[in-house]
């Protein structure tokens, strides 16, 4: 790439290449590029626009990057969708504001404000906070913390965990009389609704069984699949909006022109009129979430660790990989099998999308949290497959890619919120070496023997594969 020159231009601002700020009617936790290019997106397009604005947290403490870069710039950023033949560039301004996640104090006074509708989240499966039987990880010393303090003084800004912080917020809405609120969560996960109800519950619970009724007649839980491949910001996009637009954005946001977002839940304090610009509403999302969760994201995660086991870098690469490529096809025609709506279309689209020759994914970025992925993109299917008879090698070869990822990349490349778990796991050697590290992920896989064997021959074979290409 030839010099960075993107920031001697104009910084980009609301007042010239925006709209106003929306009124805050949304509450964001986890601000990131996904909820940027997407449920951002919806709401900018939505017709009632100019009546939903977000006040959006940032998830983890001392994740400042995107606060700092778009404060600057009034929190208005560009969207640039990749199309095939070029980009298509716009402001986004549904964003009114952006907090970071150590402001406990500001995140009460949004949940006490009673035109705070809904809240949102992309907070990472990580952030539900859960143990492996998707309870609240109260053994977890950051839980723990936060229960006994918020237990100690409801007023405590001393909080860092997402169940936490909502159930503070939750109290301060009840003190504050401030009404209904629906929570929405948009995680990669199925079922996001009911897991993230679960774990504040149990906070609930923990803190202050007295909300529990509150929040049963308060509280509206919402589930959601969301769809839109969003990659990491890079310098280049930067200077592609400077060379293209003429303005400096210190945080545009590169996406797919897929999009997708199907609802299930109540309203009761309205919503935008996101139907209106392709939201579905529904009243049974768990087919959809399904079909995305273990086609696109199972073979994401197939291909994040095999792919870079075997030197490729990006999705498309690994999906133009023909040994990668017949093993992302073994998964979907095993995956596919438990699905109950169709999947022929989907799996063509998901070629296209994964080919486009203009998004450059990182596996690296697909690879993080492993611990927490595959129990709900692989483990489903595997076991579903086990009791079938049906064969599971795609979904042990997944299994045994993420482990032999974790071994040759573990101290270097591996992000994951329980790498002090897994990695020691993964790293082991000896006779229950492999069943101990499938444990971590699914208790009943690996009280499986057939399962355990066929992730031992995948390590086998992945290794084999590996050392051929060198
Ligand atoms: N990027 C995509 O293609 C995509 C598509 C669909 C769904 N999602 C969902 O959005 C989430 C965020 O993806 P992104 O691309 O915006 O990532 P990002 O790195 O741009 O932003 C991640 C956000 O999540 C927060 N976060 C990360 N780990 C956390 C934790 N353990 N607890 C609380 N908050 C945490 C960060 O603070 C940050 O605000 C994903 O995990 C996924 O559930 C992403
Ligand atoms: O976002 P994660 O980390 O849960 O998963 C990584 C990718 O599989 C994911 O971001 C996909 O790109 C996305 O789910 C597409 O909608």
């Amino acid at each position: 790439m030839t010099e960075a020159t993107y920031t001697s231009k104009p910084r980009l601002n609301r007042a010239e290449h925006g709209r106003k700020a929306a009124p805050e009617r949304i509450l964001h936790l986890g601000i990131g590029n996904f909820t940027r290019a997407h449920q951002a997106y919806y709401t900018e397009h939505a017709p009632d626009a100019a009546d939903w604005g977000i006040a959006a947290f940032t998830g983890r403490a001392g994740d400042n990057v995107m606060l700092d870069a778009l404060a600057p710039q009034d929190d208005v950023y560009t969207l640039i969708v990749t199309n095939q033949d070029g980009d298509h560039f716009e402001v986004i301004s549904s964003v009114s504001s952006i907090h970071s996640a150590d402001d406990i104090a500001a995140l009460r006074r949004y949940f006490a404000d009673p035109n705070i509708a809904i809240v949102t989240s992309t907070v990472t499966e990580a952030g539900y906070m859960r143990d492996r039987n998707g309870d609240l990880d109260v053994a977890n010393p950051a839980v723990a913390a936060d229960l006994a303090a918020l237990k100690a003084d409801h007023d405590t800004n001393e909080l860092t965990t997402i169940p936490a912080k909502v159930t503070a917020g939750l109290l301060a809405r009840r003190a504050a009389n401030a009404g209904a609120i629906t929570i929405l969560p948009c995680d990669n996960l199925a079922g996001n609704g009911a897991a993230f109800r679960k774990v504040v519950e149990q906070a609930i619970t923990a803190v202050d069984p007295t909300l529990l009724d509150w929040a049963n007649e308060n509280v509206a839980w919402a589930t959601s699949m969301v769809d839109r491949i969003t990659p990491r910001t890079t310098d280049a996009d930067r200077q592609t909006v400077a060379d293209e637009l003429g303005w400096y954005d210190e945080f545009p946001v590169r996406t797919e022109p897929f999009i997708e977002w199907v609802i299930q839940g109540d309203f009761p304090k309205g919503r935008p009129a996101w139907d209106k610009v392709g939201a579905v509403i529904t009243d049974d999302v768990t087919p959809y979430e399904h079909r995305k969760l273990w086609l696109l994201n199972g073979a994401h995660t197939s291909m994040a660790y095999i792919g870079t086991l075997l030197g490729v870098k990006t999705v498309g690469e690994a999906i133009a990989d023909e040994t990668i490529r017949a093993w992302v096809n073994e998964w979907w025609d095993l995956a596919s099998g438990y699905l109950t709506i169709s999947t022929d279309d989907y799996r063509a689209k998901l070629i296209e999308r994964f080919s486009n020759p203009r998004m450059h994914d990182s596996l690296l970025r697909i690879a993080a949290d492993g611990s927490q992925k595959l129990p709900v993109r692989i483990a489903p299917v595997a076991k579903k497959a086990l009791a079938d008879g049906k064969s599971i090698t795609p979904a042990a070869r997944a299994v045994a890619a993420w482990i032999l990822f974790l071994r040759s990349h573990g101290e270097t490349d591996a992000q994951d919120a329980y790498l002090d778990d897994v990695l020691p796991l993964a790293k082991a050697d000896g006779p229950d070496a492999t069943r101990n590290v499938v444990a971590y992920l699914d208790k009943e896989l690996a009280a499986s023997d057939e399962f355990v064997k066929a992730v031992d021959e995948q390590k086998e074979a992945l290794a084999a594969e590996a050392a051929k290409r060198q």
